[in-house]
């Protein structure tokens, strides 16, 4: 359904401070190939800056790519912008609603820019109203809305015209978490009537729960991709979190990593600020009762000792080496 080989975009930015001839180049995409199937939810991982929006923005024909191919629905990129446009929908980050407005009338209005009839946009807008259930608040105007019933407007306007894909950039940012799992369901519910979602996130945990399929972007260029249970399936073994005294410091996490570092049973090591440390190893439960004998032999008392499965996040470090909650 979204098929790319090679998209990049670089972007020229101009330090205002100096000559306008003395720019700089932002390779923010670098050649990213995807390949999306029909009534996927895809995730788009990856810290701030990325590559995510200015992908989205190029699938969704508001930037030109500076070189690639990508078909979306059957419809090229480059060749056929209008088609393209006409099976997508796409909902911004920021949303598009005004706040004087009902979110009614935004419906009609966005259906109707779309070519349809003024009777046809009603009913439309009425069945949107009802399979988003937005009824209780749909005549009043958006600016009285939560974050999370404007959210749920902006992805009802992105699918008023039926379109067979939509792109969501961040569709649950600064929402509180009762208001984020409604958002999820709608993006489910529209999953089981056929559509692909293409949908970009930097929450780990909810890519994990949500998306059939994720890949991971960092500097422009996909680092891991495939369902989330086989990456991290590619990170054998378990996670030991080992929270040190606070106050020890530097110091005492240095020891503790000093006196890890050569257990047999440790795959890598990674501290968590100063007073953590991230273990990754063969077994974890056979692990910890040695590694607790470890660092009481090295003077290190831990404050708190946890098993964990490895996460997205791990398989963002394992291929990056940095994490994307620190990012
Ligand atoms: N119009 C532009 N001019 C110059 N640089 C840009 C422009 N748009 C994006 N960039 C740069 O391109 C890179 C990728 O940006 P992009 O917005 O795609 O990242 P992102 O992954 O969506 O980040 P975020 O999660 O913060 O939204 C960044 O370094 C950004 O500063």
């Amino acid at each position: 359904m979204i098929e790319t080989q090679g998209l990049r975009k670089s972007f020229q930015s101009r330090n205002r401070r100096r000559s306008a001839s003395d720019a700089n180049t932002v390779d923010a995409v670098r050649g990213i190939d995807l390949d999306v199937g029909v009534g996927e939810i895809f995730g788009f991982l990856g810290p701030n800056g990325a590559g995510k929006t200015t992908t989205l923005r190029m699938l969704a024909t508001l930037i030109r790519p500076d070189g690639g191919e990508a078909r979306i629905a059957g419809a090229d990129l480059r060749s056929d912008p209008a088609g393209v446009r006409r099976r997508i929908g796409y909902v911004a980050q920021g949303g598009g609603t005004a706040d004087a407005v009902s979110g009614r009338e935004e419906l009609v209005l966005q259906a109707r820019m779309y070519g349809t009839g003024k009777t046809r946009a009603q009913q439309r807008a009425e069945d949107v109203v009802k399979s988003f259930d937005l009824a209780d608040f749909a005549d009043r105007n958006c600016g009285t809305y939560s974050g999370g019933q404007r959210r749920r407007v902006d992805i009802a306007l992105g699918v008023i015209h039926e379109p067979r894909v939509l792109f969501l950039d961040e569709p649950t940012v600064g929402l509180d978490p009762p208001s984020r799992s409604q958002v999820w369901d709608e993006i489910r519910r529209l999953r089981t009537e056929g559509m692909t979602v293409f949908v970009t996130t930097h929450y780990l945990d909810e890519a994990d729960a949500l998306c059939d399929r994720v890949a991971i972007i960092d500097h422009g260029e996909v680092v891991a991709e495939g369902t989330p249970e086989a990456l991290k399936r590619e990170i054998a073994g378990d996670v030991v979190l080992v929270g040190l005294e606070s106050g020890g410091g530097a110091a005492t996490g240095a020891n503790a990593a000093e006196a890890l570092r050569d257990e047999p049973y440790l795959h890598r090591l990674e501290p968590q600020g100063e007073d953590g440390l991230r273990l990754y190893v063969e077994n974890g439960a056979a692990a910890i009762p040695q590694l607790l004998r470890t660092l009481e032999g090295a003077g290190v008392v831990p404050a708190t000792v946890q098993l964990q499965r490895p996460s997205l996040d791990d398989v963002f470090l394992a291929r990056t080496g940095r994490s994307l909650k620190q990012t």
